[in-house]
Order: C-alpha cells, then sequence, then structure tokens
C-alpha cells in the first residue's frame, strides 16, 4: 500500500479517519508532527543561537506552539510570534498548545519588533489557507521574507495552495518539511524558489486510511521497495537473474551504453549482451569485460529476457533496428535517449509500442515526444494520458521523477537529489530499469525498484561526492543500496 498524495482540502478527512482507526487524539498527532519537525531539526541546527517561530491561529500555528515547546526544552533559545490578532482565534489544539509554552519562551504579539534571529520557522499558515489571502497576511508574509535568517516552513510554506502555483504574496523557504505526505505544489519544479529543499516526515498515519481516496497521485517511500523485490535462493543460476540485451553506443558515444551496461550488471543482471556498432566492438570488449557482445543489425533476441535501447546510440540509420526490435521481441522493453528521439521523429512508432513497454524520457525528450507543455501540471496530464492510451509505463525523470502507469496512477519518487544531474546518470537508470525487468520484475515494479535505488544510490553517494559526483560514482554505490533496503 502506498501513500497517496491527498489533495489539501482532504487531509482533514484523512486526519479523522486515521484518528478513528489509531484511537489516537487529534493533539497527540500534532505532538508527533512536532516531534517528526524536532528530531529532522535538532541534528541539522545544533549551532542555531535564536529561533524564532510565527504562528498561525489554526492548527499549523499548533505544530509552531509545540515546536517552540520542544525546542526550548532541548535548550535552544526560542521566541514565538504570534500572527493573529488575539488568542481567542485559534483552534482548539493550538489553543492547547499555546498554553503549554514554557515560561522561558517569549510570545511576542503581532506588532511587537523581532529579535535578530539565526532560524526563522514558518508556522503561519498551513494546509487550511483558502481563497486570496488577507492584507494583515500579506504584510506578515512580507515582513518574514525580509528576514535574513535561515527559513523552514512547516508543512507547506504560507501562502502556498496544496495544489498549484501561489497567486499572491508567499513565503519563500530555504527548507519544506512537510508531514506524512507531500502536498502536489511542492513538487511543482515551478515553485523551487518557494519550496526550497524538501523533506517529508513520516507522522505515524496509517496506510489503510489512504485507500478511501480519490487521488492517482502517489508517493513512494522506502517502505514500499523491499516487497517489490524477488528473492534468490540458494540454488539460483545466473539464468534466474536474467539475460539482458542493451543497444546502444556510436562514434564518440560508447561511454553511453558502457554505464548502461556496467549499471545493469551491479543491479544483478546475469548474462549481459551489448549490441553494437561493429566498428566500435574493441572499445566494448575491452571497457566492459564481464559483457558479451554482438554486431548484428538483426540480432537473435530468443533467449533474452529484457531489452534496454538508446544511450548514445544516435538517430541516424537506426529505424530499421529499433522497428525490428518493437515487431519481434515483447518481453520487456526500455527505452531512452536516442530511441525517444527517435520515436519522436517517427510518431506512427508510438503505435508499435508492445504493451507496458517503459519509456525514460527527461523533459525535454518528452516534450519532443508530445509537443511543448505550458507548464509541469499541463505536462503531467499528458504522461498520464499517453501512458493510458498506449498501455504503456512512461518514467518522466527529474527531481521526484514520476512514473505514469498504464492505468492512470503517478507515481513520484522520493529519492534522489540535484547532485544526480550529471552526464550519464540516465544512462545508469536505463541499466537498472532493464536489470530488473530481466530479473523477472513486473514492468511497474521494474520501474519503481529502478527508480527508487537509483535516487538512492545518489543520496549515498553524494554524502561524500557532493557536486563532484559523476555516473560512474551512482553505479558503484548500487549494491550499497541494497545493503541499505536489507535487501539480499
Ligand atoms: N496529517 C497532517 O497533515 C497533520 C497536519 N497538521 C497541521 O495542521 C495544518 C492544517 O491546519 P488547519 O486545517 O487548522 O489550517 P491552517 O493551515 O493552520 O490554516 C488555518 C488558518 O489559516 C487562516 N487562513 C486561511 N485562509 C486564509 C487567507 N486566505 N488569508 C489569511 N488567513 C487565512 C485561518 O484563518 P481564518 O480564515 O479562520 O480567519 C486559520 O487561522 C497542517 O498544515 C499541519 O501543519 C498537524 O498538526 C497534524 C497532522
Ligand atoms: N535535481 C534532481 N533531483 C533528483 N534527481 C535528479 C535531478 N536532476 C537529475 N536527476 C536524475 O538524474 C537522471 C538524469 O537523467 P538524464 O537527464 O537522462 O541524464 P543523461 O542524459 O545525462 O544520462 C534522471 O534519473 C533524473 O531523475
Ligand atoms: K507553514
Amino acid at each position: 500500500m502506498m501513500i497517496k498524495i491527498v489533495k489539501g482540502d482532504q487531509i482533514k478527512a484523512l486526519d479523522r479517519l486515521h484518528l478513528s482507526l489509531s484511537g489516537q487524539s487529534s493533539i497527540e498527532l500534532m505532538e508527533r508532527a512536532a516531534q517528526s519537525f524536532c528530531d529532522w531539526f535538532i541534528p541539522n541546527h545544533a549551532q542555531t543561537e535564536v529561533v524564532s517561530i510565527w504562528c498561525g491561529a489554526g492548527n499549523n500555528g499548533g505544530d509552531g506552539f509545540a515546536i517552540a515547546r520542544i525546542l526550548s526544552r532541548k535548550g535552544f533559545t526560542v521566541e514565538v510570534k504570534c500572527c493573529f490578532e488575539n488568542s481567542t482565534k485559534l483552534s482548539d489544539d493550538a489553543q492547547r498548545n499555546f498554553e503549554r509554552l514554557p515560561e522561558i519562551i517569549r510570545v511576542r504579539p503581532l506588532d511587537d519588533h523581532v529579535n535578530k534571529s539565526t532560524v526563522l520557522i514558518d508556522a503561519f499558515l498551513g494546509v487550511g489557507f483558502r481563497g486570496a489571502l488577507k492584507e494583515s497576511a500579506v504584510e506578515i508574509i512580507e515582513k518574514m521574507n525580509r528576514h535574513s535568517a535561515k527559513k523552514i516552513s512547516v508543512d507547506i510554506p504560507s501562502g502556498l495552495p496544496s495544489e498549484e502555483l501561489p497567486s499572491g504574496a508567499v513565503f519563500l523557504a530555504d527548507v519544506t518539511v512537510s508531514f506524512a505526505q507531500p502536498k502536489l505544489s511542492l513538487l511543482l519544479p515551478e515553485n523551487e524558489a518557494v519550496v526550497g529543499e524538501l523533506v517529508v516526515l513520516d507522522i505515524g498515519v496509517f496506510l489503510e486510511v489512504y485507500e478511501g481516496f480519490d487521488t492517482d497521485f502517489y508517493y513512494i517511500t522506502r517502505k514500499d521497495i523491499p516487497e517489490k523485490h524477488h528473492r534468490f535462493g540458494r540454488f539460483s543460476h545466473k539464468g534466474d537473474f536474467g539475460k539482458v540485451m542493451l543497444m546502444g553506443g556510436s562514434l564518440g558515444k560508447m561511454g553511453a551504453i558502457l554505464l548502461t551496461g556496467k549499471s545493469a550488471l551491479r543491479t544483478g543482471s546475469g548474462l549481459l549482451q551489448l549490441n553494437i556498432d561493429k566498428d566500435q566492438n574493441l572499445i566494448a570488449q575491452v571497457g566492459l569485460t564481464e559483457a558479451m557482445t554482438t554486431v548484428d543489425e538483426k540480432p537473435d533476441l530468443s533467449g533474452i529476457d529484457a531489452l534496454g535501447i538508446g544511450p548514445g546510440w544516435g538517430t541516424e540509420n537506426r529505424l530499421e533496428k529499433l522497428e525490428y526490435v518493437l515487431e519481434n521481441f515483447s518481453r520487456g522493453i526500455v527505452l531512452d535517449a536516442d530511441a525517444l528521439n527517435l520515436i519522436s521523429k517517427n510518431e506512427k512508432l508510438l503505435l508499435k509500442l508492445p504493451a507496458n513497454t517503459i519509456l525514460t524520457p527527461h523533459l525535454k525528450e518528452f516534450d519532443r515526444l508530445v509537443g511543448s507543455s505550458e507548464n509541469q501540471l499541463e505536462r503531467w496530464q499528458k504522461a498520464k494520458e499517453l501512458a493510458m492510451e498506449l498501455r504503456i509505463i512512461i518514467v518522466l525523470k527529474g527531481a521526484n521523477t514520476l512514473i505514469n502507469l498504464p492505468d492512470g496512477r503517478q507515481l513520484f519518487n522520493s529519492t534522489g537529489n540535484h547532485y544526480m544531474a550529471t552526464a550519464g546518470s540516465g544512462d545508469v537508470l536505463t541499466g537498472m530499469i532493464t536489470s530488473f525487468l530481466g530479473q523477472g520484475y513486473s514492468p511497474e515494479n521494474a520501474a519503481i525498484c529502478g527508480v527508487y535505488h537509483h535516487g538512492l544510490a545518489g543520496e549515498i553517494a553524494s554524502k561524500s561526492k557532493r557536486r563532484g559526483l559523476i555516473a560512474g560514482d551512482l553505479i558503484q554505490t548500487i549494491p550499497d543500496t541494497y545493503i541499505e533496503l536489507g535487501i539480499k
């Protein structure tokens, strides 16, 4: 069961369902949210001198009061800024946490001046924000934005609607710490300057409660992954781990297909065959000693469990070969890079794609396939429609890669970071997804596991490599992702 991205105006109903199933009270859930926030905050902000928490009258403000109490008890100097006229306006749970503020915390009324703080926490407006901002709220948001402190939003930046772009003043966060599930607007690239870094914290909402909510958007988390993996036994042999063929590379671009090949092997493929141009054979054989090569225009596809096509391939004189493959192989295909560009130039190929073919376009490749979009919401919609129409899987790459399934579900990935925006990173992903297909995973699970492990490899590798991360580091780190997830 995967977390759904429930709409902002349904979150109250989601909470109620969780509370009735879990027997928890709403104030306990708020405490859990505040505690999760502090568990994330404390190790990351040990040097902070003053934390200024701007609290509204609703439950977002309630979270802020609870966070203030917890941080103060942990030794932080905390001040609370009241972003409401008087405390009679507070929601019940906000009121209770307001009353529990320790005396040591300085509580400043709306019109009071604010200290120079090192961190400003925005607990003014959360998912309860509706309609146009009141003038008084605009002023508060502008005041917060003028502050030079590091800015962190609780749940969602104040003034940002849950599913759209902001239409007026909005808090500009360096980091947004969202509870239970990311709100859809936090995943829009257009909102990057508003949201900053995105952190999503598990606050223990029961997975069962998501079932009744109507949305096609899901969020892939760590919990979803282990059960999707195959188990291999003591007597497993290399045939069980699958035989994959990769087609790609061309003069000057052999690196791409070698990266894809190494990635497939590191992901666990038992046998790898590279189908490359004859004059590049030596490079392939030397570059990847574990692989076999073929140079046939129409290679023998019998016995192949999965095919990955496109990295470094070029589009010149490839059409016939791609048609040959699409007509003669349907066991599991991943199309990337130049295979996608070839389709863009020959749209009729789209109709030849076997059901469940996996396409892995980045935004530009996707736009070349279907035409440009005004914004990301429109692009997501087009990806969903195309996946449904052709019964294929479209992996729309980027931060929070979106997997579009033939049944209309759209799954956002939660792993990865911007250090992965480096040449060849996509080639590595193609190798991983093809490898999982070859190991007998369903196309849906191959896409999910590929995307999740790829992002996780990026997270692990970037701990020591940061902006020096290269695609080869991702490949070397793939085995660590299995260790991290406890998968044998
Ligand atoms: N499971 C979870 O996710 C959990 C969620 N939790 C937390 O609850 C939060 C949601 O709380 P919520 O529903 O009380 O609403 P919230 O965001 O505080 O906003 C209400 C305030 O906004 C104001 N306001 C509204 N529109 C406005 C406008 N246009 N212009 C100006 N003001 C406007 C409105 O004022 P009013 O209109 O009533 O005068 C009222 O004061 C959620 O984001 C998360 O932080 C956790 O505690 C527990 C687990
Ligand atoms: N900012 C980012 N956050 C997370 N992942 C990213 C980010 N930028 C790129 N990636 C990932 O890196 C990969 C880049 O793929 P692609 O653009 O095809 O690279 P290349 O063509 O160089 O191989 C994709 O899997 C994408 O999801
Ligand atoms: K907020």
